[in-house]
């Protein structure tokens, strides 16, 4: 299986074209404003009718209202919306008939508590994205978490892996898990917010070698 790669934070064209030339599948736009990764929706929509056709969009939302919700899928026109904040299975099911893109539910993950809830997300998300559990910001910490918890799921929605991932341990990461797909903010900056073109081809490339 061809691992799938999504560089998260994106804010300019730079990043996001060094994303796509270096072999991501995906790419992240944060739309919240306390992050240091924040982009407004006329940024974000700016960044997607400009992504090359080899990238999927992907916009983070958390806890936004259904109103709020639709005007910036409606604005952005993502791929995907991932949903980083404590929306529940009920919301992802009742919004996902109704929009034009897929679903993507982010969890925290500290035990295997999680992993049973996770599969109350079936017939609501089409991914989950396993990440360290919210600190600070409710992702983009730059924290791992203990991978091997993840020997215990064996839900049906295919998952991806986030939280600390960088250069030197992506590989190890895909070598030690079933994830679909890696997921990095923090391991491909300079400092928050401020994106490392070398960092992203350096995962990239690390990545795609496992
Ligand atoms: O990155 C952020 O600032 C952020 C803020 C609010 C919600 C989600 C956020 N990021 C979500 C992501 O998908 C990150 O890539 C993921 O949490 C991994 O981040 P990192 O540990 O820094 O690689």
């Amino acid at each position: 299986m061809t691992i799938q790669i999504k560089i998260c934070g994106i804010r300019d064209e730079a990043a996001m074209d060094a994303a796509a030339e270096a072999g991501a599948t995906h790419i992240g736009l944060v739309h919240y404003e306390p992050s240091p990764r924040h982009v407004t929706l006329d940024q974000a929509a700016k960044l997607r009718m400009r992504a090359p056709s080899s990238l999927e969009v992907v916009l983070l939302l958390v806890n936004q209202q259904p109103k709020e919700t639709a005007t910036a899928i409606d604005t952005v026109k993502p791929d995907i919306v991932q949903f980083h904040g404590l929306e529940a299975p009920q919301w992802l099911q009742a919004l996902r008939p109704h929009v034009p893109c897929r679903l993507w539910k982010a969890l925290g993950l500290s035990s295997a508590d999680t992993l049973e809830r996770a599969k109350a997300y079936e017939g609501g998300a089409d991914m989950l994205l396993f990440d360290a559990p919210a600190k600070k910001l409710p992702g983009g910490n730059g924290v791992t978490f203990d991978h091997s918890l993840l020997a215990g799921y064996d839900g049906a929605i295919p998952y991806g892996l986030a939280g600390g991932l960088d250069p030197d341990n992506v590989a190890q990461a895909i070598r030690d898990t079933d994830a679909v797909l890696v997921d990095t903010s923090s391991g491909t900056e300079s400092e928050p917010g401020v994106k490392d073109l070398d960092k992203i081809r350096a995962f990239c490339k690390a990545a795609r070698a496992a």
